[in-house]
Protein backbone atom coordinates (compact mmCIF):
# COMPACT_ATOMS: atom_id res chain seq x y z
CA UNK A 1 0.00 0.00 0.00
CA UNK A 2 1.57 3.21 -1.24
CA UNK A 3 2.14 6.14 0.80
CA UNK A 4 -0.84 8.38 -0.67
CA UNK A 5 -3.42 5.56 -0.77
CA UNK A 6 -3.10 5.48 3.02
CA UNK A 7 -3.42 9.09 3.20
CA UNK A 8 -6.67 8.57 0.92
CA UNK A 9 -10.55 8.08 1.94
CA UNK A 10 -10.16 4.44 0.20
CA UNK A 11 -8.18 3.57 3.77
CA UNK A 12 -10.23 5.71 6.20
CA UNK A 13 -8.16 6.59 9.48
CA UNK A 14 -10.68 4.77 11.52
CA UNK A 15 -12.40 1.56 11.49
CA UNK A 16 -16.15 2.46 13.69
CA UNK A 17 -17.56 -0.67 15.21
CA UNK A 18 -20.38 -0.78 12.19
CA UNK A 19 -17.26 -1.66 10.19
CA UNK A 20 -16.53 -4.86 11.33
CA UNK A 21 -17.73 -8.17 9.37
CA UNK A 22 -20.95 -9.39 11.68
CA UNK A 23 -20.91 -12.36 10.16
CA UNK A 24 -17.26 -13.08 10.66
CA UNK A 25 -17.82 -11.84 14.67
CA UNK A 26 -20.31 -14.67 15.16
CA UNK A 27 -18.56 -17.34 13.95
CA UNK A 28 -15.59 -16.49 15.89
CA UNK A 29 -17.82 -16.01 19.07
CA UNK A 30 -19.59 -19.83 18.36
CA UNK A 31 -16.23 -21.72 17.75
CA UNK A 32 -14.27 -19.85 21.08
CA UNK A 33 -17.00 -18.65 22.98
CA UNK A 34 -17.56 -15.58 24.71
CA UNK A 35 -15.84 -12.95 26.31
CA UNK A 36 -13.46 -13.30 23.46
CA UNK A 37 -11.36 -10.28 22.05
CA UNK A 38 -11.07 -10.68 17.99
CA UNK A 39 -7.72 -8.30 16.97
CA UNK A 40 -7.43 -7.80 13.31
CA UNK A 41 -3.65 -8.03 12.89
CA UNK A 42 -4.03 -6.72 9.29
CA UNK A 43 -5.49 -3.33 10.69
CA UNK A 44 -2.80 -3.07 12.80
CA UNK A 45 -0.29 -3.20 10.09
CA UNK A 46 -2.05 -0.74 8.34
CA UNK A 47 -2.10 1.37 11.46
CA UNK A 48 1.45 1.20 11.81
CA UNK A 49 1.68 1.74 8.04
CA UNK A 50 -0.12 5.32 8.50
CA UNK A 51 1.60 6.69 10.82
CA UNK A 52 5.08 5.68 9.46
CA UNK A 53 3.47 7.72 6.20
CA UNK A 54 2.50 10.70 8.61
CA UNK A 55 5.58 10.84 10.35
CA UNK A 56 7.84 9.71 7.25
CA UNK A 57 11.23 11.07 8.62
CA UNK A 58 10.84 10.24 12.24
CA UNK A 59 11.14 7.29 14.60
CA UNK A 60 8.23 6.21 15.48
CA UNK A 61 8.20 3.48 18.48
CA UNK A 62 5.28 1.15 19.20
CA UNK A 63 4.00 1.64 23.20
CA UNK A 64 4.12 -2.16 23.81
CA UNK A 65 1.80 -1.42 26.74
CA UNK A 66 -0.99 -0.88 24.80
CA UNK A 67 -1.20 -4.59 23.55
CA UNK A 68 1.63 -6.91 24.51
CA UNK A 69 0.50 -9.91 22.58
CA UNK A 70 3.10 -11.54 20.42
CA UNK A 71 1.38 -11.29 17.20
CA UNK A 72 0.67 -7.97 17.56
CA UNK A 73 4.93 -7.40 18.65
CA UNK A 74 5.41 -9.50 15.35
CA UNK A 75 3.45 -7.34 12.91
CA UNK A 76 4.79 -3.86 14.28
CA UNK A 77 8.11 -5.29 14.05
CA UNK A 78 7.60 -6.57 10.58
CA UNK A 79 5.88 -3.07 9.77
CA UNK A 80 9.28 -1.45 10.73
CA UNK A 81 8.18 0.36 14.10
CA UNK A 82 10.51 0.12 17.27
CA UNK A 83 9.59 -0.54 20.72
CA UNK A 84 8.96 1.43 23.73
CA UNK A 85 8.59 -0.60 26.76
CA UNK A 86 7.11 0.22 30.15
CA UNK A 87 9.02 -2.65 32.42
CA UNK A 88 11.46 -5.23 31.85
CA UNK A 89 8.29 -7.69 30.93
CA UNK A 90 8.07 -5.57 28.11
CA UNK A 91 11.53 -5.46 26.88
CA UNK A 92 11.09 -9.36 27.15
CA UNK A 93 8.55 -9.68 25.61
CA UNK A 94 9.60 -7.51 22.83
CA UNK A 95 12.69 -9.40 22.17
CA UNK A 96 10.85 -12.16 22.10
CA UNK A 97 9.05 -11.02 19.23
CA UNK A 98 12.31 -10.26 17.39
CA UNK A 99 12.94 -6.75 17.94
CA UNK A 100 16.83 -5.98 17.83
CA UNK A 101 17.91 -4.02 21.19
CA UNK A 102 19.12 -0.98 19.06
CA UNK A 103 14.96 -1.21 18.45
CA UNK A 104 14.02 -1.40 21.77
CA UNK A 105 13.84 1.74 24.32
CA UNK A 106 12.95 0.87 27.74
CA UNK A 107 10.98 4.06 29.51
CA UNK A 108 12.05 3.13 33.22
CA UNK A 109 9.15 4.75 35.94
CA UNK A 110 10.31 4.67 39.24
CA UNK A 111 11.95 0.93 38.10
CA UNK A 112 12.07 -2.13 40.36
CA UNK A 113 15.53 -3.48 41.39
CA UNK A 114 14.48 -6.73 39.29
CA UNK A 115 13.64 -4.65 36.59
CA UNK A 116 17.07 -2.60 36.46
CA UNK A 117 18.60 -6.12 36.89
CA UNK A 118 17.49 -8.08 33.97
CA UNK A 119 17.66 -5.06 31.71
CA UNK A 120 21.23 -4.46 32.55
CA UNK A 121 21.56 -8.38 32.28
CA UNK A 122 19.74 -8.42 28.61
CA UNK A 123 22.39 -5.30 27.93
CA UNK A 124 25.27 -7.80 27.08
CA UNK A 125 23.46 -9.52 24.31
CA UNK A 126 21.91 -6.53 23.32
CA UNK A 127 23.96 -2.99 24.14
CA UNK A 128 22.42 -1.72 21.71
CA UNK A 129 19.09 -1.02 23.57
CA UNK A 130 17.47 2.58 25.02
CA UNK A 131 17.08 3.29 28.57
CA UNK A 132 15.19 6.16 29.48
CA UNK A 133 15.60 7.66 32.67
CA UNK A 134 12.82 10.15 34.38
CA UNK A 135 14.89 10.95 37.82
CA UNK A 136 19.32 11.49 38.93
CA UNK A 137 18.14 8.39 41.09
CA UNK A 138 17.53 6.13 38.30
CA UNK A 139 21.10 6.98 36.48
CA UNK A 140 22.79 6.15 39.75
CA UNK A 141 21.11 2.65 40.03
CA UNK A 142 22.05 2.09 36.63
CA UNK A 143 25.72 3.31 37.00
CA UNK A 144 25.50 1.10 40.20
CA UNK A 145 24.86 -1.77 38.02
CA UNK A 146 27.86 -1.64 35.35
CA UNK A 147 25.69 -0.09 33.16
CA UNK A 148 27.07 2.49 30.60
CA UNK A 149 25.34 2.71 27.48
CA UNK A 150 22.86 4.37 25.76
CA UNK A 151 20.14 6.70 27.80
CA UNK A 152 17.21 9.02 26.75
CA UNK A 153 16.56 11.84 29.19
CA UNK A 154 13.03 11.88 30.17
CA UNK A 155 11.73 15.40 31.05
CA UNK A 156 8.57 16.89 32.76
CA UNK A 157 7.26 19.50 30.52
CA UNK A 158 4.86 20.66 32.88
CA UNK A 159 1.84 20.14 30.32
CA UNK A 160 -0.52 17.31 30.27
CA UNK A 161 -3.04 16.22 27.70
CA UNK A 162 -4.93 13.30 27.39
CA UNK A 163 -9.08 11.53 27.52
CA UNK A 164 -9.05 11.70 31.42
CA UNK A 165 -6.85 13.16 34.41
CA UNK A 166 -5.66 9.70 35.12
CA UNK A 167 -3.89 9.64 32.20
CA UNK A 168 -2.48 13.08 31.76
CA UNK A 169 1.33 12.11 32.42
CA UNK A 170 2.85 15.02 31.18
CA UNK A 171 1.92 17.46 34.18
CA UNK A 172 2.18 14.77 37.01
CA UNK A 173 5.10 14.88 39.09
CA UNK A 174 5.98 10.99 38.78
CA UNK A 175 6.92 11.45 35.66
CA UNK A 176 10.31 12.94 34.33
CA UNK A 177 12.90 15.36 35.76
CA UNK A 178 11.55 18.75 36.37
CA UNK A 179 12.01 20.47 32.77
CA UNK A 180 13.87 23.40 34.43
CA UNK A 181 16.79 20.57 35.35
CA UNK A 182 16.88 19.11 32.77
CA UNK A 183 19.59 20.39 30.93
CA UNK A 184 21.96 19.94 34.62
CA UNK A 185 20.71 15.97 34.54
CA UNK A 186 21.70 15.79 30.97
CA UNK A 187 25.12 17.01 31.78
CA UNK A 188 25.39 14.96 34.62
CA UNK A 189 24.51 11.77 32.43
CA UNK A 190 26.75 12.81 29.25
CA UNK A 191 29.79 12.09 31.82
CA UNK A 192 28.58 8.50 32.66
CA UNK A 193 26.74 7.62 30.31
CA UNK A 194 26.06 7.49 26.32
CA UNK A 195 23.02 10.40 26.30
CA UNK A 196 20.70 9.63 22.55
CA UNK A 197 17.97 11.76 23.38
CA UNK A 198 15.43 14.06 25.53
CA UNK A 199 11.40 12.51 25.94
CA UNK A 200 8.72 13.95 27.27
CA UNK A 201 4.96 12.64 26.95
CA UNK A 202 1.88 14.55 27.47
CA UNK A 203 -0.33 11.62 28.42
CA UNK A 204 -3.14 9.59 26.40
CA UNK A 205 -5.99 10.16 23.91
CA UNK A 206 -4.75 13.34 22.55
CA UNK A 207 -8.12 14.50 20.92
CA UNK A 208 -9.46 17.62 20.29
CA UNK A 209 -8.06 21.86 19.84
CA UNK A 210 -7.02 21.99 23.70
CA UNK A 211 -5.25 18.57 23.43
CA UNK A 212 -3.69 19.48 20.22
CA UNK A 213 -2.66 22.80 22.03
CA UNK A 214 -0.66 21.35 24.67
CA UNK A 215 1.20 18.66 22.60
CA UNK A 216 2.41 21.28 20.38
CA UNK A 217 3.30 23.26 23.53
CA UNK A 218 5.29 20.46 24.54
CA UNK A 219 7.02 19.61 21.11
CA UNK A 220 8.11 23.43 21.22
CA UNK A 221 9.40 22.79 24.45
CA UNK A 222 11.69 19.93 23.72
CA UNK A 223 12.79 22.02 20.76
CA UNK A 224 14.06 24.64 23.00
CA UNK A 225 15.87 21.96 24.86
CA UNK A 226 17.45 19.73 22.81
CA UNK A 227 19.00 23.20 21.22
CA UNK A 228 20.02 24.30 24.20
CA UNK A 229 21.83 21.09 25.48
CA UNK A 230 22.84 20.46 21.71
CA UNK A 231 20.58 19.06 19.10
CA UNK A 232 23.11 18.08 16.91
CA UNK A 233 24.69 15.48 19.99
CA UNK A 234 21.46 13.87 20.19
CA UNK A 235 20.18 11.45 17.96
CA UNK A 236 16.35 11.80 19.11
CA UNK A 237 14.25 13.78 20.21
CA UNK A 238 11.37 11.84 21.42
CA UNK A 239 7.82 13.70 22.23
CA UNK A 240 5.58 11.06 23.20
CA UNK A 241 2.57 9.56 21.86
CA UNK A 242 -1.06 10.01 23.03
CA UNK A 243 -2.97 10.30 19.39
CA UNK A 244 -6.17 9.49 20.12
CA UNK A 245 -9.07 7.61 18.69
CA UNK A 246 -12.75 8.42 18.41
CA UNK A 247 -14.53 6.44 20.65
CA UNK A 248 -17.75 7.93 20.40
CA UNK A 249 -19.48 6.79 16.91
CA UNK A 250 -19.81 10.23 15.85
CA UNK A 251 -16.50 11.69 16.98
CA UNK A 252 -14.31 12.81 13.82
CA UNK A 253 -10.70 11.09 13.80
CA UNK A 254 -8.16 12.78 14.21
CA UNK A 255 -6.40 14.07 11.48
CA UNK A 256 -2.77 12.40 11.59
CA UNK A 257 -1.61 14.52 9.26
CA UNK A 258 -2.45 17.49 10.26
CA UNK A 259 -0.95 16.44 13.88
CA UNK A 260 2.38 15.23 12.11
CA UNK A 261 2.67 18.73 10.64
CA UNK A 262 1.98 20.22 13.54
CA UNK A 263 4.76 18.55 15.14
CA UNK A 264 7.21 19.42 12.55
CA UNK A 265 6.41 22.93 12.77
CA UNK A 266 6.48 23.30 16.94
CA UNK A 267 10.06 21.15 17.24
CA UNK A 268 11.61 23.74 14.34
CA UNK A 269 14.78 22.98 12.53
CA UNK A 270 17.12 20.25 14.19
CA UNK A 271 19.72 17.82 13.58
CA UNK A 272 18.29 15.45 15.91
CA UNK A 273 15.54 13.11 14.55
CA UNK A 274 11.77 13.06 15.86
CA UNK A 275 10.57 10.31 17.63
CA UNK A 276 7.06 9.51 18.48
CA UNK A 277 6.06 6.74 20.32
CA UNK A 278 1.80 5.63 19.90
CA UNK A 279 0.18 2.84 21.24
CA UNK A 280 -3.33 3.26 21.15
CA UNK A 281 -3.33 4.37 17.66
CA UNK A 282 -1.57 1.29 16.63
CA UNK A 283 -4.10 -1.37 18.08
CA UNK A 284 -7.64 0.43 19.47
CA UNK A 285 -9.91 0.49 16.30
CA UNK A 286 -8.25 -3.53 15.80
CA UNK A 287 -9.81 -4.95 18.10
CA UNK A 288 -13.35 -5.87 19.39
CA UNK A 289 -14.63 -7.49 22.56
CA UNK A 290 -17.34 -9.86 22.48
CA UNK A 291 -19.75 -10.43 24.64
CA UNK A 292 -22.62 -12.70 25.23
CA UNK A 293 -26.16 -11.26 27.40
CA UNK A 294 -26.85 -13.34 29.70
CA UNK A 295 -29.83 -11.93 31.81
CA UNK A 296 -32.67 -9.67 30.78
CA UNK A 297 -33.69 -7.37 33.53
CA UNK A 298 -36.61 -4.38 32.91
CA UNK A 299 -36.20 -1.68 35.47
CA UNK A 300 -38.15 1.14 35.71
CA UNK A 301 -35.73 3.44 34.25
CA UNK A 302 -33.30 0.86 32.04
CA UNK A 303 -32.91 -2.58 30.12
CA UNK A 304 -30.30 -4.33 32.34
CA UNK A 305 -28.21 -6.28 29.42
CA UNK A 306 -25.94 -8.79 31.92
CA UNK A 307 -23.10 -10.14 29.74
CA UNK A 308 -20.59 -12.50 30.82
CA UNK A 309 -17.92 -9.77 30.10
CA UNK A 310 -16.86 -7.41 32.86
CA UNK A 311 -15.03 -5.00 34.15
CA UNK A 312 -12.23 -7.42 34.27
CA UNK A 313 -12.27 -7.94 30.95
CA UNK A 314 -12.63 -4.43 30.01
CA UNK A 315 -11.69 -2.23 32.77
CA UNK A 316 -11.95 1.03 30.93
CA UNK A 317 -15.25 2.32 31.18
CA UNK A 318 -15.17 1.24 35.21
CA UNK A 319 -11.67 3.38 35.69
CA UNK A 320 -12.04 6.34 33.65
CA UNK A 321 -15.34 6.66 32.31
CA UNK A 322 -14.74 5.63 29.25
CA UNK A 323 -16.90 5.11 26.34
CA UNK A 324 -17.00 2.21 24.08
CA UNK A 325 -19.20 1.99 20.83
CA UNK A 326 -21.86 -0.99 21.89
CA UNK A 327 -23.34 -3.10 18.83
CA UNK A 328 -25.71 -5.94 19.03
CA UNK A 329 -25.03 -8.49 16.45
CA UNK A 330 -28.44 -10.04 16.65
CA UNK A 331 -30.72 -6.81 16.34
CA UNK A 332 -31.39 -3.69 14.71
CA UNK A 333 -29.17 -3.29 11.66
CA UNK A 334 -27.13 -6.24 12.42
CA UNK A 335 -29.72 -8.53 12.91
CA UNK A 336 -33.99 -8.40 14.17
CA UNK A 337 -36.20 -5.59 13.86
CA UNK A 338 -36.00 -4.34 17.65
CA UNK A 339 -37.51 -1.93 19.60
CA UNK A 340 -34.51 0.51 21.35
CA UNK A 341 -34.53 1.68 24.96
CA UNK A 342 -32.40 3.02 27.43
CA UNK A 343 -29.80 -0.73 28.23
CA UNK A 344 -27.47 -0.74 30.87
CA UNK A 345 -25.05 -2.95 29.61
CA UNK A 346 -23.54 -4.72 33.31
CA UNK A 347 -21.04 -7.61 33.81
CA UNK A 348 -20.80 -9.72 36.63
CA UNK A 349 -18.45 -8.04 38.99
CA UNK A 350 -19.77 -7.29 42.27
CA UNK A 351 -19.05 -3.56 41.67
CA UNK A 352 -21.62 -0.90 40.72
CA UNK A 353 -18.81 0.95 38.35
CA UNK A 354 -19.00 -2.73 36.19
CA UNK A 355 -20.75 -1.44 33.40
CA UNK A 356 -19.95 -0.78 29.81
CA UNK A 357 -23.01 1.99 29.15
CA UNK A 358 -25.37 2.95 31.44
CA UNK A 359 -29.17 3.75 29.82
CA UNK A 360 -27.54 3.95 26.07
CA UNK A 361 -30.02 4.13 23.44
CA UNK A 362 -29.55 0.02 21.70
CA UNK A 363 -31.69 -2.36 20.51
CA UNK A 364 -33.48 -4.08 23.83
CA UNK A 365 -32.21 -7.00 24.44
CA UNK A 366 -33.08 -10.76 24.39
CA UNK A 367 -31.01 -13.22 26.35
CA UNK A 368 -28.37 -15.07 23.99
CA UNK A 369 -27.64 -11.76 22.11
CA UNK A 370 -23.99 -11.58 20.85
CA UNK A 371 -22.77 -7.73 21.74
CA UNK A 372 -19.69 -6.24 20.62
CA UNK A 373 -17.33 -3.42 21.98
CA UNK A 374 -15.47 -1.35 20.02
CA UNK A 375 -11.94 -0.27 20.15
CA UNK A 376 -11.80 -2.72 22.89
CA UNK A 377 -7.47 -3.23 20.76
CA UNK A 378 -5.42 -1.11 23.12
CA UNK A 379 -5.78 -1.21 27.13
CA UNK A 380 -8.38 -3.99 26.55
CA UNK A 381 -6.57 -7.69 27.54
CA UNK A 382 -3.31 -5.48 29.09
CA UNK A 383 -6.05 -4.31 31.60
CA UNK A 384 -7.57 -7.08 32.41
CA UNK A 385 -7.43 -8.94 36.04
CA UNK A 386 -8.49 -11.77 38.11
CA UNK A 387 -10.72 -9.91 40.68
CA UNK A 388 -13.53 -11.74 41.88
CA UNK A 389 -11.57 -14.61 40.63
CA UNK A 390 -12.66 -14.75 37.43
CA UNK A 391 -10.55 -16.23 34.41
CA UNK A 392 -9.27 -14.03 31.83
CA UNK A 393 -10.60 -14.20 28.24
CA UNK A 394 -8.96 -15.40 25.44
CA UNK A 395 -8.11 -13.75 22.32
CA UNK A 396 -8.37 -14.90 18.51
CA UNK A 397 -6.83 -13.38 15.29
CA UNK A 398 -9.96 -12.16 12.92
CA UNK A 399 -8.21 -14.87 10.79
CA UNK A 400 -9.04 -17.09 13.45
CA UNK A 401 -5.93 -17.91 14.76
CA UNK A 402 -5.87 -18.73 19.01
CA UNK A 403 -3.60 -15.58 20.55
CA UNK A 404 -4.45 -16.20 23.97
CA UNK A 405 -5.99 -19.04 25.59
CA UNK A 406 -8.79 -18.98 27.90
CA UNK A 407 -7.57 -18.61 31.40
CA UNK A 408 -8.96 -21.75 33.14
CA UNK A 409 -10.24 -21.36 36.84
CA UNK A 410 -7.57 -23.96 37.62
CA UNK A 411 -5.03 -21.03 35.74
CA UNK A 412 -6.80 -18.47 38.85
CA UNK A 413 -5.85 -20.60 41.56
CA UNK A 414 -2.43 -22.27 40.31
CA UNK A 415 0.00 -19.40 41.88
CA UNK A 416 -1.29 -19.84 45.91
CA UNK A 417 -0.46 -22.41 48.54
CA UNK A 418 -2.77 -25.02 48.17
CA UNK A 419 -4.39 -23.48 44.80
CA UNK A 420 -4.82 -26.01 41.67
CA UNK A 421 -2.17 -27.91 39.98
CA UNK A 422 -2.95 -27.29 36.28
C1 LIG B 1 5.78 7.16 28.09
C2 LIG B 1 4.59 6.80 27.26
N1 LIG B 1 4.76 6.70 25.94
C3 LIG B 1 3.74 6.36 25.13
C4 LIG B 1 2.47 6.12 25.63
C5 LIG B 1 1.42 5.74 24.67
O1 LIG B 1 0.25 6.42 24.77
P1 LIG B 1 -0.90 6.15 23.75
O2 LIG B 1 -1.29 4.73 23.85
O3 LIG B 1 -1.99 7.04 24.20
O4 LIG B 1 -0.39 6.50 22.41
C6 LIG B 1 2.25 6.23 27.01
C7 LIG B 1 0.92 6.10 27.60
O5 LIG B 1 0.28 7.10 27.86
C8 LIG B 1 3.34 6.58 27.84
O6 LIG B 1 3.20 6.66 29.16
N1 LIG C 1 -4.64 2.87 30.23
C1 LIG C 1 -5.01 4.14 29.63
C2 LIG C 1 -3.90 4.76 28.87
C3 LIG C 1 -2.71 5.03 29.73
C4 LIG C 1 -1.47 4.87 28.98
C5 LIG C 1 -0.28 4.71 29.83
N2 LIG C 1 0.51 5.90 30.02
C6 LIG C 1 -6.26 4.01 28.82
O1 LIG C 1 -6.82 2.96 28.75
O2 LIG C 1 -6.74 4.95 28.27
Amino acid sequence: MSDEQLRGAENPPIRRLAEWDVERLRELAGEHDTPLYVTDLDRVAENCARLRAAFPDADVKYAVKAHTGRAVLETVREAGLDAECASAGEVRRAFDAGFPGARVDYTAVNPPARDLDSVVEWWDDHPDLTVTVGARDTLDRLAERGYDGRVCVRVNPGVGAGHHEKVRTGAAPKFGVPYDRAAEVVADARDRFEVVGVHAHAGSGIHGEADLAAHRDLVARMGELAREIGDDELEFVDVGGGFGVPYHEDDPALDLDAVADATREALGDLDATLAVEPGRYVVADAGVLLTRVNTVKPTPETTVAGVDAGMTDLLRPAMYDAYHAIRNLDAGDAGDARETGPVTVAGPICETGDTFCDGRELPLPDRGDLLAVGNAGAYGYEMASTYNSRPRPAEVSLAGDVLRERETLAGVTKLERGGADE
